[in-house]
């Protein structure tokens, strides 16, 4: 079989988590060719992240600082996993490399004094840079070819939408078959980097966080894949987050639609295109914990045995939020209110979560991410307000809580079950949709309700109960 193996950051921040890992790869490549896809370890991007943070506020120092947190990171996990020296001397070398470049990357930065999507991309991928060396060289100690590859190396090839970038399949498909296959032939695995590639001029392009799995789908499409496992910290998908729920329970299958539905409303943190690489494919995928591999996991296929067609399947939630009511008597019976209000949106670059519309028309609900929310005030004020809108109303700190599963389309009373076990903790509900598919149902409720809401909703649907 040929398999593409993604591990998140959760599993490799440990040095006997990298060792068991290699030697999971090591059994498991007697039998089948393996792509190994890495993240970062944890906390790394968003250590990169508050470098770039650092930059803005100029502050040179504390930029190089965190930049020496994150190597003597990676260093001591060098240290601490790989056994035979002169790997081990080899790797701190090449991790002394991107130190230095890393480091080269902060000063130029700090010298123009800005960070432009493209520089924040290029360093935003230092994470897999080092985390690969680290997974390869331990797959080396452990008596096995493998050589680590960034996401531009093994030829991801993108468009140039820093930040959010998606790959031109085509190019992609054909240079990432080449390498893959010239190493698979001189029996080596290829670790590769997670999260990012290029673009057509060389620079290098990230997918947006998380897009560690996109990365895996994607290679997983043009290798021609057999299966693709996603490895994190849980068993697989679960009826509601177990760090909220106790009694959580495995769902060992899952359709292409219903993960695409958790994954936008945050069961595991699933990049929201992850899938779109295997619609055509039909590659199966399984979500599995790295450690537990006794476990079989999740099954997410096309179409799902009939024994798993339960009504509900999964309560997730996504947590910080704002909830922006734009309001505006103009905005009754006028065509093109909705769509001036999207195009503004999107051209400021803001994803749109949740979108409700007041029957009367004179108002429209949005819920974007609170990292958004300023971006989208300012668009809609500066292009909108006082013309077709009167008034913005602004909510901070919302969790979206979701029911999802597709056995819910014309299932009569899933609704008043819902509201009926919100009511009864006496938790206020500020919007609610329903997606025409009805495989969601979805409410907006304060940040601080989340946990309440999603235990209320998993006991109220017997969740724990779910075979
Ligand atoms: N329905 C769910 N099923 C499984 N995990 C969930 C769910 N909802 C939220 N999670 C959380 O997702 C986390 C794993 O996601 P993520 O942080 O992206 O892992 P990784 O970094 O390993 O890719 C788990 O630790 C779990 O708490
Ligand atoms: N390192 C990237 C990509 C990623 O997918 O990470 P993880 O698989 O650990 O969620 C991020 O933090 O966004």
């Amino acid at each position: 079989m040929r398999l593409v193996i993604k591990y998140g950051g959760t599993s490799i921040s440990a040095s006997k988590d990298i060792q068991a890992i290699a030697k999971h790869i090591d059994s498991l490549s007697k039998k089948h060719q393996i792509v190994v896809v890495c993240s970062a370890t944890s906390g790394t991007t968003d250590d990169l992240i508050e470098i770039s943070e650092s930059i803005k506020k100029e502050n040179k120092s504390k930029a190089e600082q965190l930049a020496s947190k994150i190597t003597n990171r990676h260093k001591q996990l060098a240290k601490q996993t790989i056994k035979k020296s002169d790997l081990q001397k080899k790797l701190l070398r090449k991790l002394d490399e991107d130190f230095a470049e890393l480091l080269a990357l902060i000063d130029g930065m700090v010298l123009l004094g800005e960070v432009t999507s493209r520089s924040m991309d290029y360093l935003i991928s230092f994470g897999e840079r080092l985390s690969i060396k680290l997974v390869s060289s331990a797959i080396n100690d452990s008596g096995k070819k493998s050589i680590p590859l960034t996401g531009k190396e093994i030829g991801i090839i993108t468009d140039s939408n820093f930040g959010e970038s998606k790959p031109l399949m085509d190019t992609t498909r054909l240079r990432v078959s080449k390498t893959v296959d010239d190493l698979f032939s001189k029996k080596t695995i290829p670790v590769v980097g997670g999260f990012a590639g290029a673009d057509q001029h060389g620079h290098v392009t990230t997918f947006g966080r998380g897009g560690s799995d996109y990365s895996a789908t994607t290679i997983g499409s043009c290798v021609k894949a057999d299966e693709i496992w996603l490895m994190s910290d849980v068993d697989g998908l679960m009826t509601a987050d177990p760090k909220i729920v106790k009694n959580a329970k495995l769902l060992k299958e899952v359709s292409y639609i219903e993960a695409i539905e958790m994954a936008m409303f945050g069961a595991k943190q699933i990049h929201p295109r992850t899938f779109e690489p295997l619609l055509s494919k039909k590659i199966p995928m399984k979500i599995r914990n790295s450690f537990n591999v006794k476990n079989e996991g999740t099954l997410v296929t096309v179409s799902p045995s009939a024994s798993a067609k339960n009504t509900v399947k999964c309560v997730s939630n996504v947590q910080n939020n704002g909830l922006i009511d734009i309001r505006g008597g103009s905005m009754v019976g006028t065509p093109g209110t909705a769509a001036k209000i999207f195009e503004t949106l999107a051209k400021s670059g803001i994803n749109v979560m949740m979108i409700s519309q007041n029957p009367s028309e004179s108002s429209i609900t949005i819920v974007v991410k609170n990292t958004d929310l300023d971006k989208a005030v300012s668009a809609l004020e500066m292009e909108l307000l006082g013309k077709i809108i009167k008034k913005l109303e602004i909510t901070t700190n919302v969790a979206i809580i979701a029911l999802i599963g597709s056995g819910m389309r014309g299932t009569i009373g899933v609704a008043s079950r819902v509201f009926g076990a919100i009511e009864k903790n006496k938790i206020n509900v500020s919007m609610i949709t329903q997606g025409s598919s009805e495989l969601n149902l979805a409410f907006v409720v304060k940040n601080s309700d989340t946990n309440s809401a999603v235990r209320a909703l998993h006991d109220a649907f017997e969740l724990d109960k779910i075979n």
